[in-house]
């Protein structure tokens, strides 16, 4: 399994290859130890290397994954832009994941109840008062911003919420919903996965840098767990150390 710390990598395809074989191993780990993988995923960029990977897998005990959203947009369940969407399109029906283990949020409610509609599903899977994932699968913006925790909102300052709404999103759509700091530094691994050039600058500035005024990617710190960053050349052109 690979050793936490940042990992460069030419292009997606080697970082799906990779990514792809360190969550099977982490899914192996789980299920041997307590008979569930649970994993919160994330939109953009990340869902395509992922799926496109994890498609190919027939065999990391589909049956026993618990899948969660780390942050989804309040929008229809069939739009493009929706989250769920891409992970449900891309791998119910192609492996042996059922649908009903992918948790949608609920874009019929406001976004608030939606945020605490999103909690309760996670209180049925999750025993502990904090839900303590095996693997949070994150992307980076290229302003920074992670799951929807973006820079300078008030949202990353939460320390009570375990789902938060926000209505506010800088990038569009508004109205979201996003697993807050406090669940995702309780995760067992965090996987960042960020590409391309245009994610260069903040790569550098999360990685080695700014610590008075830290970027949303750069609170992610598991309290007791791995954190693992995948780049490309192109994400990791501008850090000192290669
Ligand atoms: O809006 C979102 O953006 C981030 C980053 O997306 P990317 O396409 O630049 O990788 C994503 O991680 C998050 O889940 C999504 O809702």
């Amino acid at each position: 399994m690979a050793e936490e710390g940042v990992h460069v990598l030419a292009d997606q395809a080697e970082i799906g290859a990779a990514l792809g074989a360190l969550v099977a191993a982490k899914a192996q780990e789980a299920i041997g130890d307590r008979g569930v993988f649970t994993i919160a995923v994330s939109g953009g960029s990340t869902t395509k290397i992922f799926c496109h990977e994890m498609a190919k897998r027939a065999d990391v005990g589909w049956d026993k994954w618990r899948v969660f959203m780390a942050d989804e947009r309040l929008v229809p369940l069939d739009q493009e832009d929706c989250n769920y969407k891409g992970y449900k399109d891309a791998l119910v029906g192609t492996v042996p994941l059922a649908a009903e283990h992918i948790y949608p949020i609920n874009p019929s409610l406001s976004v608030e109840a939606a945020a605490e509609d999103y909690t309760q599903k996670l209180k049925q899977v999750f025993s502990e008062d904090t839900p303590v994932f095996d693997v949070v699968l994150l992307g980076m913006g290229p302003d920074g911003h992670t799951a929807s925790l973006f820079p300078g909102h008030k949202l990353l300052q939460e320390k009570t919420l375990l789902v938060a709404p926000i209505s506010d999103s800088p990038k569009p759509p508004p109205n979201r919903v996003t697993l807050t700091f406090k669940v995702l530094n309780r995760a067992h691994c965090a996987i960042f996965v960020c590409t391309g050039e245009g994610k260069a600058a903040n790569v550098k500035n999360v990685l080695e840098g700014n610590e008075e005024n830290p970027l949303p990617a750069a609170l992610v710190q598991p309290l007791d767990g791995e954190l693992h960053w995948y780049l490309d050349t192109a994400a990791a052109s501008q850090l000192s150390a290669q």
